[in-house]
């Protein structure tokens, strides 16, 4: 580790983390970190349990054992308003964006910060101007989601999820879907914000150019051992993981056509 990460505060811990669907364990014995200005990427094969990972993070999924906390506090002890605050300090973009298709793209922006803030319609009105001017849609405000491209739509709602400064922004697979050009944009477009608004951010992705371009701290969930298969940068991982493993997925396969 270097000086300059060992400097870094810590923001979220997982600690003895099981993930459990009733009966069916999906991971267990997870331990991990995550420092604060991290942009953390949650990795691994289809169907290991990133999406669940980060459910887990933002409160939606009870952990069947073990404990989250959010700079030392205990998200499972937490009292039910104490929960509630730490997951208002987060904000989340969804797999598909989830934009609303009857509002513009202001009104999307606008419609956390009239639930969850008391904002005025001006304030509001202001804010989510700044916000999608953040995320490159100044002059887009009055769109439809409909109208405007893929690419634009995980921007919007990208900004959504900035509406009310959130100190962690989660991002479920940010680049699905979107063509190559689009999707380096976005990948950009979260390192500048991550370093700009001073966030951390935490990234579901299999997406290898955009693992290696933002992220410097993630996880790989193996899901043949159903653990933790290694944390740690994962450029890192790719060129000297223990496990040949993790090795030959961060390098796309090429270790077995080269027989490693
Ligand atoms: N609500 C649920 N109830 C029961 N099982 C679920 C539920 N949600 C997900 N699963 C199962 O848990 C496993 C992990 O799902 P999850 O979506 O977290 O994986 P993932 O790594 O994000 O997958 P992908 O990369 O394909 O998006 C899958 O086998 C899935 O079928």
């Amino acid at each position: 580790m270097s000086k300059q990460e060992q400097e870094k505060k810590l923001h979220i811990e997982v600690q003895d983390l099981t993930m459990a669907y009733g009966s069916f364990v999906l991971m267990k014995d997870l331990n991990f970190k995550v420092y604060e200005g991290d942009v953390f990427i949650i990795m691994g094969a289809s169907g290991c349990g990133k999406s669940t990972m980060m459910r887990h993070l933002i409160g939606l999924n009870e952990p069947a054992k073990g404990d989250i906390l959010y700079r030392g506090e205990s998200f499972v002890k937490a009292s039910a308003s104490g929960r509630e605050q730490m997951v208002r300090r987060c904000g989340v973009m969804y797999q598909s964006g989830a934009l609303w298709s009857s509002m513009t793209l202001a009104e999307n922006v606008i419609l956390p910060l009239k639930q969850f803030a008391s904002y005025s319609d001006r304030e509001a009105e202001s804010i989510a101007r700044y916000k999608l001017s953040l995320v490159g849609l100044s002059g887009f405000e009055d769109f439809y989601p409909s109208e405007i491209s893929g690419g634009m739509a995980k921007r919007a709602g990208v900004a959504r999820a900035l509406a009310l400064d959130p100190e962690v922004l989660f991002l479920d697979e940010p680049s699905a879907g979107l063509d190559p050009l689009s999707a380096r944009r976005l990948d950009e477009m979260i390192l500048e914000l991550s370093s700009n608004l001073k966030m951390t951010t935490v990234v579901v992705t299999h997406e290898l150019e955009s693992i290696f371009l933002i992220g410097n701290n993630s996880i790989f969930l193996d899901v043949n051992t159903r653990t933790l298969g290694a944390t740690g940068n994962p450029k890192h991982l790719r060129d000297h993981c223990e496990n040949p493993m993790i090795r030959n997925f961060l390098r796309r396969g090429e270790l077995n056509a080269i027989g490693d």
